[in-house]
């Protein structure tokens, strides 16, 4: 099974990419995990509308037929951390992959949202972007000690 999680913009801040690295590489142990940076297309001078629907085209590009796509969208379905794990165990069991998808600093167009198999929401707060990749990393990383029955989840 492999893992992606494709995101919009690159974190140059040194605040949050450690954090992600670190849960990275400790999915690494159960997973085949990858991170996938896409370019903004709010930074080409296009009107938002339309830098949103460049990024979809270029983020549904990425789906394979084996994907199941989860969009990332405080409008989602709120999980607890077991829940995901089933979500995971499930795609595990059906020789899925999963692609979670975080949008950029206008969020993801509705094309998106309409092609995911999921959408869920971390809170229903508005996360920044780069916070949302270091929430999702570390509950994927929970999700997959669940699975295995590991002590990390209490
Ligand atoms: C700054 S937010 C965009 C907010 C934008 N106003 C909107 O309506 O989506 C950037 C991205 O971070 C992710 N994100 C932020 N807060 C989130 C939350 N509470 N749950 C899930 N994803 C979130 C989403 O993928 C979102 O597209």
């Amino acid at each position: 099974m492999k893992v992606r999680l494709l995101s919009i913009g690159k974190d140059r801040s040194g605040l949050y990419e450690p954090a992600v690295q670190e849960y990275a590489r400790r999915l690494g142990h159960y997973t085949r995990f990858e991170l996938v940076e896409l370019t903004e297309a709010s930074g080409k001078k296009l009107k938002p509308g339309d830098a949103k629907a460049s990024e979809a085209e270029a983020i549904l590009s990425r789906r394979k037929p084996q994907d199941w796509v989860v969009a990332l969208d405080e409008r989602g379905s709120l999980l607890d951390s077991v829940e995901l794990s089933r979500y995971v165990g499930k795609a595990q069991t059906g020789a899925k992959d999963l692609l979670f998808v975080i949008g950029g600093d206008e969020g993801l167009d509705s094309s998106v949202r309409d092609a995911a198999n999921l959408t869920l929401s971390l809170s229903k707060m508005t996360l920044p972007h780069r916070l949302a990749r270091v929430v999702l990393v570390e509950q994927l990383y929970r999700a997959f000690t669940i699975l295995k029955g590991e002590p990390y989840h209490k």
